[in-house]
């Protein structure tokens, strides 16, 4: 067992509502059923050359996939070994559904669409380098990460992230994640009406179930060290969701978010926006 592997990671619980982790399900006794479980799922996998969701069973059935780029080897082993010690000096806190969580950024209220500076000091030290690095691809040109979260994800928890599309009224085009510890299958899923019109066959949506109760799930493989970035249709289009049964080792990521149009140069929270940026890209956190 591993250094990473340890109790440490494993502990205290921090679901509510309808969230749960394998911590809590043990106190409640049994499994919590899943309401998304009934649904009818078509299969699909990314296939990152043609960027195409190819059909699992071997039909040859694909559809594009566009919104999905992934840098391979993004971190040396070097590089995540360092990371992943910085990272474990700082308090994980407990999170829904078996995660645990570090937030670099403002303190946001989505709900009252309001955003301020709380206790934010800048992205920690040692991502400066990283963010250096991920600018130099075109796909992220420009980027300005005004938060960083890191979650980590560990089996004997039950971690997991139900389907989500991630707010779009602060956070911008690009959503950047770095994966580390270990492989991990992000799933996007979107109803499967709504697939048809992406230009996937009729014939794959069974006739006997109601269509919206179907599903059209593409499962996205992150190589441990990858670094990947969801934008257009992935990025608000599909859900993404990691799934419990995927998380077979302790998995770390850092997601990196930039501002939307609506807080930069021109937009009508640009002052707030340009304040924000200035405090995170101090990078002036550090671990401990
Ligand atoms: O664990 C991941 O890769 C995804 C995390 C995520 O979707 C989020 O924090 O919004
Ligand atoms: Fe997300």
């Amino acid at each position: 067992m591993s250094a990473t592997d340890t109790d440490a990671h494993v502990s205290t619980c921090g679901c509510k509502g309808i969230r749960s982790c394998l911590l809590c399900e043990r106190l409640k006794g049994g499994d919590q059923l899943n309401g998304n479980e009934a649904k009818v799922k078509l299969h699909f996998c990314y296939e990152p050359v043609l960027k195409l969701a190819v059909h699992e069973d071997g039909k040859p059935t694909s559809f594009p996939f566009p919104g999905v780029f992934i840098w391979e080897d993004f971190l040396s082993e070097e590089e995540e070994e360092v990371l992943v010690r910085e990272m474990d000096k700082n308090v994980w806190s407990p999170s829904q559904s078996g995660r645990k969580k570090q937030d670099f950024g403002p303190k946001v209220n989505f709900k009252k669409r309001k955003v301020r500076l709380g206790d934010f000091q800048g992205l920690p030290a040692i991502s400066k380098a990283l963010v250096e690095r991920m600018v130099r691809e075109p796909v992220l040109a420009g980027f300005q990460p005004v938060e960083q979260c890191n979650l980590d994800y560990h089996p004997e928890r039950g971690s997991s992230i139900d389907p989500h599309l991630d707010d779009s009224w602060l956070w911008g085009e690009r959503l950047v994640t770095v994966n580390m510890l270990s492989d991990i299958v992000l799933t996007m899923s979107r109803h499967a009406t709504r697939a048809l019109e992406l230009g996937l066959g009729s014939e794959d949506i069974n006739d006997d179930e109601k269509e919206e109760e179907q599903e059209v799930q593409v499962a996205v493989r992150l190589p441990r060290r990858s670094l990947v970035v969801l934008y257009g249709e992935a990025r608000h289009e599909w859900k993404h969701a990691i799934h419990r049964e995927d998380v077979t080792a302790r998995r770390l990521c850092s997601t990196y978010r930039e501002l939307s149009a609506e807080f930069l140069p021109g937009g009508p929270q640009a002052e707030v926006g340009g304040r924000l940026l200035d405090v995170a890209l101090s990078f002036s956190h550090t671990a401990g």
